[in-house]
């Protein structure tokens, strides 16, 4: 400001219009006013030196990023790790971005893209919704194993977004960021609305941003059908009676989804997710508590419904989802754009829902069942009436459509699933195994 000062005190040296000159505008006058009569000052050039550096600054400072690399501040010590990371092994393989890549979806499908040979780039905050110290395990012995490398950041941060983005051209982006759990909302109900609503329209901005916009693949959830009666659970039913917030904020997703496809010429695919289960399991799901106070001799609550029903789940291995998810890949058509900034708008782009369940749903009481099974400890049970608190009594997905658009098959029945997940679980605890059958 102090360099600018000499400059705007001349401004009251600019004589009125008398009306012997031409009528100018005051700036044009005055840069003409300064350039006649005191550009052989060297003082003075020095100043005008400094003052158009000034907006020279300025302007390319308001331009929007076009240029890769040009504003990365927070990304560029890691810029080398996160190109290496993101270059795939052969040509052909694609760019893809892991949202939520040391979750427990994301973690394995992240090092399934890797080990086929796509480059990828995981992104996620850490956040403390269950335990941290689980998740940087599965980046140091997943992640970190297949060369896939995480940026620790939130979706809901624009900036670093625009960043990876200017940083990386995705092919893809698969979004499994999320606050997971039913019954977490009654809890914490703003932390669904920022994860699931606010971010996932921030990682669709960036997405729709970007010089060419990725298709988007990501985690929407069986929980949007409700309690409908019908089964199976086909895509074609309604799915507008949520009975949790966090049903309510992944049915959002699918509606917003819809409208960034409709406008943005986004490609993008909503997987309906059947109670995902399996090694490096999510310790605030049902199979993994239970497992954890069966060992412990604690009781647990075997949820019921009305005059003693049974509630049950399309419990799908983690394997079989994970397949599911390189499929809609590698089917997803390319975005079409919006036809803005010079662009050429291609036609509609694609919008797919898809149900991926296991299709063979399971009592909790035959879970937990198979737990005393595979544990050699009876469980302290107690029947506890299914509290209205999000749950819904039964899921069970129609794959006819996987089936078709992915060639989705899966193939682990819940005993040989339960199995892998268990042998996990002791080896990873390091739980010396007891039987007090
Ligand atoms: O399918 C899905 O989309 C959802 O699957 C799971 O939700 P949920 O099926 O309710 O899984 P759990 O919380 O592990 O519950 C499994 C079953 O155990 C029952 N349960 C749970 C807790 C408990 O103490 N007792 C009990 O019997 C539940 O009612 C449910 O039938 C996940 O937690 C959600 O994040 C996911 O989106």
């Amino acid at each position: 400001m102090t360099a600018l000062k000499p400059i705007l005190n001349h401004i009251d040296t600019i004589p009125p219009n008398t009306g012997k000159f031409k009528p100018v505008k005051p700036s044009v006058y005055f840069i003409h006013h300064r350039l006649r009569f005191h550009t052989s000052s060297p003082k003075c050039a020095l100043w005008w030196i400094i003052f158009l550096s000034l907006i020279i600054m300025l302007f390319f400072l308001s331009q929007p990023s076009t240029t890769p690399h040009l504003h990365t501040t927070m990304l560029s010590s890691k810029s080398t790790l996160i190109r290496l990371s993101a270059t795939p092994r052969s040509t052909r393989g694609h760019i893809v971005l892991v949202t939520g890549a040391v979750g427990f979806v994301g973690a394995h499908a992240s090092v399934a893209l890797k080990r086929r040979g796509d480059g990828v780039v995981g992104l996620d905050n850490y956040n403390p919704y269950y335990d941290v110290g689980l998740k940087t395990s599965r980046k140091t012995q997943l992640l970190d194993r297949a060369g896939v490398f995480v940026v620790k950041g939130d979706i809901n941060d624009d900036v670093l977004l625009r960043e990876l983005f200017d940083l990386v051209q995705f092919t893809h982006v698969l979004h499994l960021a999320a606050q997971a759990g039913v019954r977490y909302a009654m809890i914490d109900p703003s932390s669904y609305i920022k994860s699931n609503i606010d971010g996932f329209v921030n990682v669709l901005e960036a997405a729709k941003n970007a010089v060419v916009p990725p298709a988007i693949v990501w985690a929407s959830s069986s929980s949007v059908y409700g309690l409908n009666s019908k089964v199976p659970f086909s895509e074609q039913d309604r799915t507008d009676h949520p009975v949790s917030l966090y049903a309510a904020t992944k049915k959002a997703g699918e509606a917003i989804a819809h409208a960034y496809n409709h406008i943005h010429g986004l490609s993008i695919t909503g997987l309906r997710f059947f109670t995902v289960y399996g090694p490096w399991g999510r310790p605030d799901m049902a199979y993994f508590f239970f497992t954890k106070d069966i060992l412990n001799r604690k009781q647990i609550s075997i949820f019921e419904g009305e005059n003693h029903g049974t509630i049950a789940r399309d419990f799908t291995y983690i394997d079989d989802v994970v397949k599911g998810c390189l499929s809609a890949i590698d089917t997803a058509k390319k975005s079409t754009g919006n036809g803005r900034n010079g662009r050429k708008k291609k036609g509609e782009a694609q919008f797919r829902i898809i149900n991926l369940g296991n299709t063979s749903p399971v009592s909790v009481h035959k879970l937990v069942m198979l737990l005393e099974k595979l544990l050699k400890v009876k469980a302290k049970k107690k029947m506890v009436l299914m509290p209205r608190n999000g749950d819904v009594p039964f899921t069970h997905a129609d794959i006819s459509l996987a089936r078709m658009e992915l060639g989705y098959k899966p193939s682990v029945d819940l005993e040989t699933g339960l199995r892998k997940f268990v042998k996990w679980y002791l080896d990873y605890y390091d739980v010396k195994k007891k039987s007090s059958w």
